[in-house]
């Protein structure tokens, strides 16, 4: 199996104050990795500069061995920020056919994917809507939908089902884990919801900018001798850094 992405030795400051302190993280093609820990933990700031969006102070970022920020690896990456960048006074289906257009895809598979990437996120029947009247859930499903809409080989999703109903939550879980296992996408979530942590391949726990462990659900619980992910964490939380 090869690697999708690879981080060593990362640091960043904003400022005086360190965010990132010697990140190492290799994620395999094909894998989804979860990043969880507390608010502030620095998860955002590590995928943006994954995703090539902001630079480290020291150490490097590989995505797909290219050295990271790379303008040409940028149609590989699929990536859902916490906030949403879309355009307000456009409708959604304008918002993804201007995304679209980023990508050279051709005139059908525009189509293919527009449908595709709407149907996902249960937007079809709100498409025509300028962005300004949607809701804030609509809203982030819109932005799913354009991380997926060039079909990247990597998603890189922050909190991608916050604000989301349960039912949508369920299918949307059940399409990342079909985009991994039947198309080979590799996927980085980061997620505050246990039992989405629990469906990761890998997990790496951050805090004060910092991974405590990282490994299986399973080898984490066993590691902390707990039963459920909930305990994990709640363990985790009380190592000494
Ligand atoms: N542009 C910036 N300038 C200064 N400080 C920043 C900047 N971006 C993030 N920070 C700080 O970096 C720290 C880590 O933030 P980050 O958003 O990466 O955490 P997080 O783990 O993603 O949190 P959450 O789960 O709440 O999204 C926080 O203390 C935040 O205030």
């Amino acid at each position: 199996m090869s690697v999708s992405i690879e981080v060593n030795h990362l640091t960043k400051s904003y400022g005086k104050k360190q965010i990132l302190n010697e990140i190492n993280l290799t994620i395999d093609e094909g894998q989804l990795y979860g990043l969880i820990g507390p608010s502030g933990a620095g998860k955002t700031t590590l995928v943006k500069m994954i995703v090539g969006m902001d630079l480290p102070n020291s150490g490097s970022i590989h995505v797909l061995n290219k050295k990271m920020p790379n303008i040409q690896v940028l149609k590989d990456i699929g990536y859902m920020a916490q906030s949403d960048a879309l355009y307000s006074s456009l409708t959604g289906k304008e918002n993804l056919t201007f995304f679209a257009s980023l990508y050279k895809l051709t005139k059908e598979e525009m189509k293919t994917r527009i449908s595709y990437a709407a149907d996902l996120v249960n937007l079809k029947e709100e498409l025509n809507k300028r962005v300004s009247d949607y809701s804030g859930g609509m809203k982030r499903r819109l932005s799913l939908a354009i991380a997926l809409i060039q079909n990247p080989k990597i998603l890189i999703l922050d909190e991608p089902t916050v604000g989301i109903d349960p039912e949508l939550k369920i299918g949307i879980w059940a399409e990342l884990l079909r985009l991994k296992n039947k198309e080979g996408k590799t996927i980085i979530v980061t997620t505050h919801v246990m039992d989405e942590a629990e469906r990761c391949d890998m997990i790496a726990m951050v805090r004060d900018g910092k991974i405590l462990t990282s490994g299986t659900p399973e080898e984490l619980k066993t590691q902390f001798h707990a039963n459920s992910f909930d305990e994990v964490f709640l363990h985790a939380g009380r190592i000494k850094l």
